[in-house]
């Protein structure tokens, strides 16, 4: 079954076209990757998913149902969450609190209730905390729960946003980025992480990366974009035999990560 279906996406911005005329289709339980060389137009596709942009034309349906229009927190309820390629953290605040705050998007209290400090606020504010603890355990940061989001190297800040965007309980996951700015032991330890939270968490997975070990090694399929249009779509091996993606993205000389 198709969890979310682009039909013929166009984005231009004023006379920059950043996507034309795009359509894919990602499984339920897919982790698909999408590839391009810069300002191909990957994260405008993300922004288009989850409403910060509408697109001009085309339309973006999520479990059968049209996206457009919605808004940003209206595309969260129906399950998307998704990761930022500028990790987008509230910065001064502890790493626990950073998770709390998604886990309580779920929580359904009167305003009057937790004013008055009711027992049974006190009691759902402690089931937040273990249940962010929870998540951070997942991507291995619950020993750094108390100290400050921006005190933590990029690396694992982009393992918060991960948690973050778990807790948040989507179906499906956008990643913009995760491996930035990791050396290849980093990332594949990334790649073992997203691997696991995709079979625990029952996730589809959109996963923008340059970093093609780990796109080789996790996407079950890869869509490949050039300036704003579809390059090519398939298989891991697909793509890296392809002749115009080696020309216009991986280069000639790329060594193929499996064959
Ligand atoms: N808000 C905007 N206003 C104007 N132009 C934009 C806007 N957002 C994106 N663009 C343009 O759209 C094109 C696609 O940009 P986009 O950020 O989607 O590319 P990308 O494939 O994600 O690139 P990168 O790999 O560098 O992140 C670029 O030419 C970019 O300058």
């Amino acid at each position: 079954m198709n969890l979310l279906e682009l039909k013929s996406v166009t984005k231009a911005f004023g006379g920059i076209m950043a996507c034309r005329d795009v359509s894919f289709a990602t499984k339920q339980g897919q982790i698909m990757g999408l590839i391009g060389p810069n300002g191909a137009g990957k994260t405008t596709m993300f922004n288009l998913i989850t409403g910060v942009y509408a697109p001009t034309s085309g339309s973006i349906l999520f479990e059968g149902q049209e996206l457009v229009g919605r808004g940003p927190d209206g595309i969260v309820a129906q399950g998307v969450a998704r990761t930022f390629q500028n990790i987008r953290l509230f910065r001064n605040l502890s790493v626990l609190d950073n998770v709390c705050i998604a886990v309580d998007k779920h929580v359904d209290y009167s305003f009057a209730a937790a004013l008055l400090r009711l027992p049974s606020i006190l009691k759902r504010e402690q089931e937040i905390r273990d249940l962010a603890l929870e998540y951070l355990t997942e991507v291995g940061l619950a020993d750094k729960a108390n100290v400050r989001a921006d005190s933590l190297p990029y690396g694992l800040q982009r393992k918060l946003e991960i948690a973050r965007a778990l807790a948040l309980k989507p179906k499906l996951l956008l990643l913009d980025e995760p491996a930035a700015g990791m050396n290849p032991e980093e990332s594949l330890d990334l790649a073992k992480l997203i691997r696991r939270i995709h079979q625990r968490y029952n996730l589809t997975i959109l996963l923008i990366e340059h970093h093609m070990d780990v796109v080789m090694e996790l996407c079950d399929t890869i869509f490949v974009l050039n300036f704003g249009l579809k390059l090519a779509e398939g298989t891991a091996q697909d793509i890296q035999s392809n002749p115009d993606v080696l020309r216009a993205y991986l280069g000639e000389g790329y060594k193929r990560v499996r064959s």
